[in-house]
């Protein structure tokens, strides 16, 4: 691939094994999770989400997504128990949507999309770094919300009210203070399996936990994650159209 890898006709998922063969592996994400063909796990325990809200570091437009960073050089901010063994630390987390809320999520539930859904990603701490554990099959953990259109997310519009300062790829800004299990849903029951990173590189490292209840966005806020297209600004793209730029033109001029 000649260029960055994106959600576009010439760079997107469709064309990602070009540059990313491991595209093609055993072990790709997402999937669609269906609940019947589902298998219980007596062994499995519950999720243990331990997050302190100071490791929280900085808000980046990474041109495909706004993600937020955690420092991760103590056991400050941690998963552990549920599907996995030992001590994963948080990384960062962030979000995928689509241009319309009829899709958006990476997994599906029984072929059914969501909105938007959140990554929290943490990596396994019997290895280095994130980067190293990132290329190990034990190496990271990703706790995966789905989100619904519903009530207003209070955690969720700290986020938004975020975004002004970050409005070109590239750009951060510091971002303290925000305790990441503000997203959680109140249940943490989950789906488990061994996936893969769902964005080049690709990786096939990942456990997947994938909560069964979802979170609320707004439509508002879901609008406002589907910022108009400024190309010339880089603002981040994520399964952006035409179409979805046509769209948001119209409804702000009617
Ligand atoms: N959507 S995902 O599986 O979390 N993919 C990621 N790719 C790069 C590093 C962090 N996560
Ligand atoms: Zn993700």
């Amino acid at each position: 691939m000649s260029h960055a890898w994106g959600y576009a006709a010439n760079n997107g998922p469709d064309k990602w094994a070009d540059s990313f063969p491991i595209a093609n592996g055993p072990r790709q994400s997402p999937i669609d999770i269906v609940p019947g063909e589902a298998s219980y796990d007596a062994e499995l325990k519950p999720l243990v989400l331990k997050y302190d809200p100071s490791t929280c570091l900085e808000i980046l437009n990474n041109g495909h997504s706004f993600q937020v960073t955690f420092v991760d050089d103590t056991d400050s901010s941690t998963l552990k128990d549920g599907p996995i063994s030992g001590t994963y630390r948080l990384k960062q987390f962030h979000f995928h949507w689509g241009a319309s809320d009829d899709k958006g999520s990476e997994h599906t539930v029984a072929g059914t999309k969501y909105p938007a859904e959140l990554h929290l990603v943490h990596w396994n701490t019997k290895y280095e770094s994130f980067g190293k554990a990132a290329s190990q099959p034990d190496g990271l953990a990703v706790v995966g919300v789905f989100l619904k259109i519903g009530a207003k997310n209070a955690s969720l519009q700290k986020l938004i009210d975020a975004f002004e300062s970050i409005k070109t790829k590239g750009r951060q800004s510091s971002f303290a203070n925000f305790n990441p299990a503000t997203l959680l849903p109140g249940c943490l029951d989950y789906w488990t399996y061994d996936g893969s990173l769902t964005t080049p590189p690709l990786l096939e490292s990942v456990t997947w936990i994938v909560c069964k209840e979802p979170i609320s966005i707004s439509s508002e806020q879901v609008f406002l994650l589907r910022e108009p297209v400024l190309p010339y600004q880089g603002d981040w793209l994520c399964y952006h159209t035409l179409e979805q730029l046509c769209v948001q033109i119209l409804s702000l001029l009617l």
